[in-house]
């Protein structure tokens, strides 16, 4: 997915109320459909959907698309991500949700192209701008374990700890290390690789794109300011670029610049920045808004807070000691 995909149109222009449905087959295809000639984007590949009509519910217009574009009724859906970016001559709101089970043949009934499409296989495939954020946030998981420094544990203690919370099955660490220089901190990465990858989970480190590169990470973790001093997506498409971020105007600046997604603290209070004023969630609310990419919840949180994160649009909860078990 391309920068391009992520623009994002200011919150108080009159956006479009679009619901979005996205079929995934027992096989874990996608279902994509072109856009007819004519239509803002025609040509590109989307997912079914279209325009809220007056007095209907979200849910209402999915099943109403759905059922006018593709002939699919019978819906189980699942809210995935609201968010809203430019297209055409206003801005759009989309509501997206992943479709499980549904009754009927998915056929194209207003003469539109559709394909059933592996995940790996979109790429070859020309998708309307954003589509890069609904992605995202289909096959992110709903928990981003940081780890915590090997200092402050004691490396006795680390490495079990990693393992019992690989084996419990966390499916996104960063290895949040500050303390180690880049020497010390790639031995270690390349180590903490190797268990990650042996248990199917993925890592970020917080160093640069070289060292992502040398190692073969799934991808970098920045502070915002970072990213803002590079001025520019630092790694390529398939790896992941996750953004630390603490207002409005920090996740703006990460979705300009192409982030992948972005965790948003602190909730609560925490230990680890005891200095922080919390946003508590109305805080965390407006500053999410409606950015086009998944964030995460971050700040004295733990796995107890993620059905309230994403009734809040999060993608889910990250935490260091709530998810590490040391
Ligand atoms: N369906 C869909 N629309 C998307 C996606 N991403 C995105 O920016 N959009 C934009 C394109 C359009 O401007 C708008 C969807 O409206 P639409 O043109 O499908 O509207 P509709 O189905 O009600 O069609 P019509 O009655 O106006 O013909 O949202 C996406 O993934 N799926
Ligand atoms: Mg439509």
């Amino acid at each position: 997915m391309d920068s391009a995909a992520h623009t994002q149109a200011e919150p108080h222009a009159q956006a479009l109320e679009i619901a979005v449905g996205v079929l995934v087959d027992r096989q874990g295809r996608l279902l994509i459909a072109q856009r007819r000639a004519g239509t803002p984007g025609a040509g590109r590949w989307e997912f079914p959907g279209g325009k809220q009509e007056p007095g209907e519910s979200m849910f209402d217009c999915l099943a109403r698309e759905l059922d006018e574009e593709i002939g699919v009724r019978g819906l189980r859906a699942e809210p995935v991500i609201r968010f809203s970016h430019a297209h055409g001559d206003r801005p759009v709101r989309l509501h997206v949700w992943r479709i499980d089970e549904w009754s009927g043949q998915a056929q194209g009934r207003e003469g539109q192209r559709l394909e059933w499409v592996e995940r790996e296989a979109l790429a070859d495939y020309q998708l309307l701008p954003a589509t890069g954020a609904i992605l995202h946030a289909l096959f992110l998981p709903d928990r981003y374990v940081i780890t915590p420094s090997m200092a402050a544990a004691g490396e006795q203690a680390w490495w079990p700890a990693l393992e019992a919370t690989l084996a419990d099955g966390a499916p996104l660490l960063r290895l949040r290390d500050h303390a180690l220089d880049d020497a010390a901190y790639q031995a270690l990465a390349a180590r903490v690789l190797a268990c990650a990858h042996a248990h199917g989970a993925r890592l970020l480190i917080d160093r640069d794109s070289d060292m992502c590169e040398a190692l073969g990470a799934d991808g970098v973790h920045w502070p915002v300011a970072r990213l803002l001093a590079k001025g520019k997506r630092p790694l390529a498409a398939h790896r992941l670029l996750a953004v630390s971020a603490h207002s409005y105007s920090d996740l703006k600046a990460a979705t300009r610049l192409g982030a992948d997604f972005a965790v948003l603290s602190p909730v609560a209070p925490t230990p680890t920045h005891p200095g922080a004023s919390p946003l508590g969630w109305d805080g965390w609310n407006e500053a999410r808004a409606e950015h086009a990419l998944p964030v995460y919840a971050l700040g004295g949180l733990g796995g107890e807070d993620i059905a309230t994160a994403r009734a809040h649009n999060a993608q889910g909860v990250a935490a260091i000691r709530a998810f590490w078990r040391g």
